[in-house]
């Protein structure tokens, strides 16, 4: 069923969302809440077109995909066990907006304590104050103003969060991000703007805690986890070279740091998401979002964009003990997308996505 956006200004279009279904599920604790779940079916190029922004999602709250996907978002549950971070201390980069505020939040409402760190503070106090409202059992969220690519910034991260956390049990390194360009038109500086803020940020955040903590912990079975959020991008990525190529660079890192820190009880994982949809991180590529959605959607074998929810309880899984044999791994989260070695066909709806050259004759051969 089509919905039509409710905004004040009429200049909305219908936009293709549809209820694929609803269900109950239970949070663990006895609450049952319903559970949606929402498909696109076809994504326009300006999903909204507020005279005053040019972004493809209505930022006003008010327009119906905005409201199913806060809705999806807020009545998302985790998994886990009540208190399972209780005692816990994280810290978690770009934790104000989009995945890292996913992570953050799944955290703290199973009882963990967390600083979320990254450039504008204003963001990160709102944040905080809207998860402090969904902590559990001792969870607390703190902020701390952090640019990732300046040195300095990291070290006082560090000394925040050992201060007012007690200590440092896991990290996300998930701030990051990067512009569309072709590779012939990336300046050296704008190509060193994105791997520092993918690569060089991870390497100096991860060396800083083990350093300064880790490797002075007694218990050498246990110390710390590691989660770095990287892209699916296996295969390169064209027009964001610079961050596929950082991230390949922070997957590589990751199984190095795993290996020489296991001796101290430090695992290190990569979470490398899909298309997820996250109001913040579309954002950033204005109008483009639109066009890029609507392209890349049919290809995607799950026929969706991923939720942020959808990574976080993945990253909360290798967080958290349970994970405590994984190591030096890099999982996607991505629909299906990463998989298959001959292209895809497009589909448009809920049919498998079969290789371009299609159902093959059985006596053909290649
Ligand atoms: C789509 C698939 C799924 C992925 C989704 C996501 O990742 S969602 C998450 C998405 N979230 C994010 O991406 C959020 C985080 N991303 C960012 O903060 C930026 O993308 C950044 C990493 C480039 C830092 O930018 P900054 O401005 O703070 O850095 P700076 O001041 O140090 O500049 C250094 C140089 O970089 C260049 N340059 C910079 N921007 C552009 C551009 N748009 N155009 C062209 N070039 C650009 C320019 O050369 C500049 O030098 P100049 O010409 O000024 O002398
Ligand atoms: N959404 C998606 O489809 C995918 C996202 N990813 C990756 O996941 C991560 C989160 O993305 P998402 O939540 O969607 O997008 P966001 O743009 O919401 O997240 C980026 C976060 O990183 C912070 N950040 C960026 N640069 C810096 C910096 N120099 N220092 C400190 N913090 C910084 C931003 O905060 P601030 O601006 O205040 O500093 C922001 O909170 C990113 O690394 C992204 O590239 C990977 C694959 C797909």
């Amino acid at each position: 069923m089509p919905y039509k956006c409710q905004c004040p200004s009429q200049r909305i279009k219908t936009h293709n969302l549809k209820v694929r279904s609803m269900f109950k599920a239970c949070d663990g604790r006895g609450t049952t809440k319903i559970f949606l779940s929402i498909i696109y079916t076809k994504i326009p190029h300006q999903i909204c077109q507020h005279s005053q922004h040019s972004t493809p999602i209505c930022r006003s709250g008010k327009c119906e995909i905005h409201r199913k996907c806060s809705l999806m978002s807020s009545l998302a549950l985790t998994p886990f066990k009540a208190g399972l971070f209780v005692g816990k201390s994280i810290i978690v980069t770009g934790g104000g907006t989009g995945l890292g505020y996913a992570i953050a939040k799944e955290l703290v409402s199973l009882g963990a304590k967390v600083v979320i760190a990254a450039r504008r503070i204003e963001v990160l106090e709102a944040a905080a104050s809207e998860m402090n409202k969904s902590s559990q059992r001792g969870g607390k969220i703190y902020v701390c103003q952090c640019n990732v690519r300046n040195e300095d910034d990291i070290q006082k991260l560090v000394t925040f969060a050992l201060e007012t956390m007690g200590g440092i049990d896991g990290l996300v390194n998930n701030a990051g991000g990067q512009f569309v360009s072709p590779v012939e038109n990336i300046s050296a500086r704008g190509f060193k703007a994105v791997v520092e803020t993918n690569l060089l940020s991870c390497f100096m955040l991860s060396k800083e805690i083990y350093n300064r903590w880790w490797s002075q912990q007694e218990d050498r079975k246990r110390s710390g986890s590691i989660v770095n959020i990287i892209l699916a991008n296996k295969n390169g990525f064209p027009m964001m070279a610079h961050s596929g190529a950082a991230r390949a660079g922070v997957e590589n890192l990751t199984k190095s740091m795993a290996l020489e820190w296991i001796g101290r009880g430090v695992r290190v994982n990569c979470v490398a998401p899909g298309i997820i949809y996250t109001e913040s991180g579309f954002a950033n590529y204005g109008e483009m979002a639109g066009a890029f959605l609507s392209s890349v959607l049919p290809c995607i074998p799950a026929h969706r964009c991923g939720t942020a929810e959808e990574v976080s309880s993945l990253v909360v899984f290798l967080l958290s003990d349970a994970a405590v044999y994984i190591t030096g791994q890099n999982m996607g989260v991505d629909g299906g997308m990463g998989q298959g070695t001959i292209p895809l066909r497009p589909q448009d709806h809920g049919a498998s996505l079969l290789p371009v050259y299609g159902e093959l004759p059985m006596k053909a051969r290649l």
